[in-house]
């Protein structure tokens, strides 16, 4: 009846808002037995009242049976790989490439000359998926693949938990695809390892193939029990309005429930990118998640545009490695 329904929505709504919190503003607003308490309380309202429920509600993300193979995805706007930069002077030649592709003045010896802006991420390394929003509702979910085909992996996206299943507030595209990673944080990864030897199973050479394994699972079952999140950094198709810079899109998808690097920065010239390599890379050991470089893309949307992608990758970013580490190469 009309108090049950309301009783379930408002459960919803409460839920849906302690997650935000909890995973996008790292703000968590009530404990975890609170939260538990409330998702009994709707699992077991909404058993009592299967027609009243509904894909994005957040009891709807461990989903049915197992597939027997994926679907397959294909890109419109290709999921490319990055160009990588190893040394300075490599970070150099792609500011130079950048300011002669946009046929602004090299700048003089003493960095004379407008710098570029851009905006800066560390690079996690996960798998990078694609999430597909329709009416704010998430309705696909795929891996990058070769860049033109990936798998569909709707089901398994959508219990990671800090993937919203719904966009929150308002305003957004009618369809909105963002891109991000996948990954499994070190701490995550090394609890995974030590309850696959306890029961048995296989365990995972690094943070990287758990996370690939994880999400490639057939059964939704499996994924659901791997501790796995998504970082987005990026969007594909979009129909709709956004702002015109990289950080101001992934700071407004913020505002919409999808989870951000907390090191994004916006840094204006080659040296400041320099100076946020280094800071990182001293940093790196730290992070809760492992990272094999940094990524720079040009902040400003237009020049993205008329920089264009070369062959297979963006003119507009380049990764900037770290050196391999030191137990790669024994
Ligand atoms: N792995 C990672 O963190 N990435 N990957 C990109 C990317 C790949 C292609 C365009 O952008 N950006 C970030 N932060």
């Amino acid at each position: 009846d009309a108090t049950i329904a309301a009783r379930i929505l408002a459960l919803r709504a409460e839920l849906d808002l302690h997650s935000h919190r909890y995973y996008v503003l790292d703000e968590p607003s009530i404990p975890d037995a609170e939260y538990d308490r409330l998702f009994n309380e709707l699992k077991a309202l909404e058993a009592a009242h299967p027609e009243l429920v509904t894909a994005d509600s957040p009891t709807q993300r461990v989903g049915g049976a197992a597939l027997s193979a994926f679907g397959e995805v294909r890109h419109e706007v290709p999921m490319l790989s990055l160009g990588n930069a190893f040394e300075e002077d490599d970070l150099l030649d792609f500011d130079r490439r950048v300011r002669e592709g946009l046929d602004l003045p090299a700048g003089d010896l003493f960095g004379g000359g407008a710098e570029i802006e851009y905006c800066c991420e560390p690079k996690l390394d996960g798998l990078a998926v694609s999430l597909l929003y329709e009416n704010g509702l998430l309705v696909r979910g795929a891996t990058r693949g070769d860049g033109s085909t990936g798998e569909d992996i709707s089901t398994n996206v959508r219990t990671i938990r800090n993937v919203p299943l719904k966009l929150h507030g308002e305003g957004w595209p009618s369809v909105l695809e963002v891109r991000g990673e996948v990954f499994m944080s070190k701490a995550g990864f090394d609890a995974l390892n030590a309850r696959q030897v306890e029961s048995g199973g296989k365990t995972f050479a690094n943070p990287r193939n758990a996370a690939a394994g994880s999400l490639r699972q057939l059964d939704p079952k499996i994924t659901a029990s791997r501790p796995l999140e998504f970082c987005c950094y990026g969007i594909g198709r979009v129909e709709g309005e956004l702002p015109t810079t990289q950080v101001g899109i992934l700071q407004q998808l913020r505002v919409w429930g999808l989870p951000i690097s907390r090191e994004l920065k916006l840094a204006k010239g080659a040296d400041a990118c320099l100076a946020y390599y280094r800071d990182i890379g001293e940093r790196r050991a730290s992070l809760a998640y492992e990272i094999d470089g940094v990524v720079f893309k040009v902040n400003d949307l237009a020049y993205q545009r008329e920089l264009g992608f070369r062959a297979r990758e963006p003119r507009w970013a380049i990764a900037h490695k770290f050196p391999a580490s030191e137990e790669l190469t024994e």
